[in-house]
């Protein structure tokens, strides 16, 4: 394995991966093991500048065994998701030798060294942000780079299906497709990049982080409960997501708003009834999640054109897209307007990530926030206010696949190769 008898070098790498949102949704599986989808998906990658998984994996002749730390707590490695994807990656490796360091490790060594895996998620973790995506993604694609994997990003990407499905999109940046494939054994059931995300760099994306108090269920037994007894969504998969699979990759490459975000709604809104069309029914959205679609829809028709998609996961946090920038601190003024913070909650931890929205929206202060006038288009019919109902913001915009970091950026002591 190594030169000599030396058993004290660690050999580590950091990596950066980020979450994403489906705008054509995933729902449903044909094969609960290898998670092989009865639908394509798309989605948007969200910038892991303020959403994203940071992850350290090392290994050592001197470590005893697998071990895994999220959020610098340890966690057990035993589940049959991790198994599959630690047993993939393992079995792809190739030579690897660093004269220096006097290191050499051969194919076949791969399977004998054990790792150990820090990872930290910069946003709730199982908070309906998607940590399991930007999880499973950024533990795939660093276990590859250290074990010196050669396969492309479309394959490393049916790697990380198999710890969820939804990680396998977060393989790329941008605009990326999910191709359910036919074959029995998943080898074409990957992600592809439909554009990059600087083919339309105008959107910008408002996550409202709605208060939920109950415990949902997750989007794996809810999606088995759904495909066992929801008649809609055996047709959604077959008549409905095809035909818009087709039409959402046309918006996507003229970059067609109204298209798309006519698309994105509908399908959010039938990816719900499918979950109420379960028995007994799935309710993930709650009266907030109602209300911030009531005011995108009558604001999409008062201006008779969209201006913003909305889109809701497996619980009731809104991500809502927004045409552009001008649009973007229209959108924050209203929900700003509708949803105020807390009294107790200050400005600047109530919206996060890009900060800078705030001033282009003219809002500095909680007076500021005061001052809002109601929307026009609710002039008539204004309603009451909901202070507390969102957590908090997060403005954000499309971003990159995952990319290597500096070990200065390392979760793991480059010494000992346990959490810093
Ligand atoms: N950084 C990470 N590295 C590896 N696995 C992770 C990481 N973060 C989360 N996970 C895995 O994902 C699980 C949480 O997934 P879960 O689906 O419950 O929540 P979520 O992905 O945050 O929300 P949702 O799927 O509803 O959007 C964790 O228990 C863990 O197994
Ligand atoms: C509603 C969704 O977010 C469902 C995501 O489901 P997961 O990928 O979390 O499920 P598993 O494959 O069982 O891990 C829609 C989507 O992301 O496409």
């Amino acid at each position: 394995m190594a030169d000599g008898s030396d058993k004290s070098w660690i050999l580590m790498v950091t990596a950066q991966s980020p979450t994403n949102i489906a705008v054509i949704k995933y729902w449903g599986k044909r094969d609960e093991t290898l998670i092989l989808p009865i639908n394509d998906s798309i989605s948007v990658t969200l910038d892991p500048d303020h959403l994203c998984t940071t992850t350290t994996v090392a290994v050592s002749p001197k470590f005893e065994k697998d071990q895994m730390w999220l959020n610098g707590k340890e966690i057990s490695l035993a589940g049959g998701r991790f198994q599959s994807c630690l047993r993939e990656i393992r079995s792809r490796g190739t030579d690897y030798e660093d004269q220096e360091k006097g290191i050499s490790i051969k194919k076949q060594d791969w399977e004998k060294l054990n790792v150990h895996i820090a990872s930290f998620n910069n946003f709730p973790t199982a908070a309906g942000l998607a940590s399991s995506a930007a999880g499973f993604a950024c533990l795939v694609y660093s276990v590859a780079k250290l074990m010196n994997v050669k396969e492309d990003q479309g394959q490393l990407s049916a790697i990380a299906r198999q710890g969820s499905g939804s990680a396998c999109r977060s393989l790329y940046g941008g605009f990326v497709k999910w191709a359910m494939g036919n074959d029995p054994n998943g080898s074409d059931s990957i992600a592809i990049q439909l554009a990059t995300e600087a083919h339309w760099d105008e959107l910008v994306i408002i996550i409202a982080v709605v208060s939920s108090r109950q415990k949902e269920t997750s989007s794996t037994s809810g999606m088995r409960e759904s495909v066992e007894t929801s008649p809609l969504l055996l047709h959604r998969a077959k008549e409905v997501v095809p035909k818009r699979i087709v039409q959402m990759e046309e918006a996507i490459k003229n970059r067609d708003f109204p298209s798309f975000a006519k698309l994105a709604c509908v399908d959010s809104n039938q990816f719900h009834a499918c979950c109420l069309d379960t028995s007994p029914p799935i309710f993930y959205m709650n009266d907030t999640s109602h209300k911030i679609i009531s005011c995108v829809e009558k604001w999409n028709r008062t201006e008779g054109t969209p201006q913003v998609a909305y889109t809701f996961d497996a619980g009731p946090n809104a991500v809502l897209i927004a045409k552009n920038r001008q649009v973007a601190t229209l959108l924050l003024q209203k929900l700003l307007f509708y949803f105020p913070p807390a009294s107790e909650t200050d400005l600047s931890s109530y919206l996060i990530g890009d900060k800078s929205i705030l001033k282009e929206a003219g809002i500095e202060t909680m007076k500021d926030v005061e001052a809002l006038p109601p929307p026009p288009e609710v002039k008539d019919n204004i309603p009451s206010k909901n202070a507390g109902d969102v957590s908090y913001f997060i403005c954000t915009r499309l971003g990159r696949g995952p990319v290597v970091l500096s070990d200065e950026k390392a979760l793991l002591h480059p010494e000992t190769g346990l959490p810093k």
